[in-house]
């Protein structure tokens, strides 16, 4: 048996994480053609790398069909109610860094502040007909950040890519989503409100805490840990 470790199957996330855990005598790299998912584990013993895409290991951690898993703390928290009840953090890895945040038109002069935009969302509908639309695809973090604010009239409106185009498009007044250098924020005339991000997110290692341990696994894994100076 094997201690299966989850990582994203492509792109920095991918690359980024193997220099992690190559920097600490763990060789990770994909087996065969660079178009197969699965994986090659050198340095330790008993553990089986599984590549998978960034936004499905938070579910699978959940279901304990991975023991661990590097992804975005931004996912998992989104993809999973309680995520702390069904994962632990073990580790920050240093990259994959991004903030999730409330954008709004650069034009709205006088909104700076979440109060601002509660103020602006509580007038909108008699003025608009409709609700403040805020487009994004973090809705579970989102909708608990704007209750914990007090800003209660919108509507949140899905959006899976290219959110930050959704404002020129007319389907919603303000977006969710995350940012790094700004330059999308920018290049589509939003501006950021409030102080504090939504979530502060970056590229971690978690253990699933409802993954089943066979005999040898949990050896293995204690190795891994020892390998990267973790406690585990
Ligand atoms: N500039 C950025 N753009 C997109 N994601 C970023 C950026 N910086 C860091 N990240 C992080 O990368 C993770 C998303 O990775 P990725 O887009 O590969 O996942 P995914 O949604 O599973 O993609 P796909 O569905 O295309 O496989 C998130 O945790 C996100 O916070
Ligand atoms: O602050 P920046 O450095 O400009 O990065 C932020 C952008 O990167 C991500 O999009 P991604 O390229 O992953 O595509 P997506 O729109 O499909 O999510 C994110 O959704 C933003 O659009």
């Amino acid at each position: 048996m094997t201690v299966k470790l989850g990582v994203p199957s492509k792109g920095r996330l991918m690359e980024k994480t193997f220099d992690w855990f190559g920097s600490r005598g763990v060789t990770l790299s994909k087996a065969g053609s660079e178009r197969e998912y699965s994986g090659v584990v050198e340095g330790v013993e008993g553990i089986e790398l599984v590549l998978l895409s960034a936004g499905e290991i938070p579910r699978e951690l959940h279901r304990g069909r991975i023991h661990l898993g590097v992804t975005g703390t931004d996912l998992v928290r989104e993809k999973l109610a309680h995520w702390d009840q069904s994962v632990k953090e073990l580790a920050p890895l240093g990259f994959g860094h991004a903030d999730l945040i409330i954008a709004v038109p650069r034009a709205w002069v006088d909104v700076e502040t979440l109060d601002d935009l509660d103020a602006v969302a509580s007038n909108f509908r008699r003025l608009h007909g409709h609700r403040m639309r805020i487009a994004t695809k973090y809705h579970r973090m989102v909708r608990e950040f704007l209750r914990e604010h007090g800003v209660a009239d919108y509507l949140l409106v899905d959006s899976q890519g290219a959110t930050e185009g959704t404002v020129k498009n007319l389907t919603a007044e303000a977006i969710a989503d995350i940012t790094s250098t700004g330059e999308t924020l920018r290049a589509n005339h939003l501006k950021i409100i409030g102080g504090e991000p939504v979530h502060r997110s970056q590229a971690t290692l978690f253990k699933s805490r409802n993954a089943p341990w066979a005999d040898g696994e949990r050896d293995a894994y204690l190795a891994l840990m020892r390998m990267l100076d973790l406690d585990g």
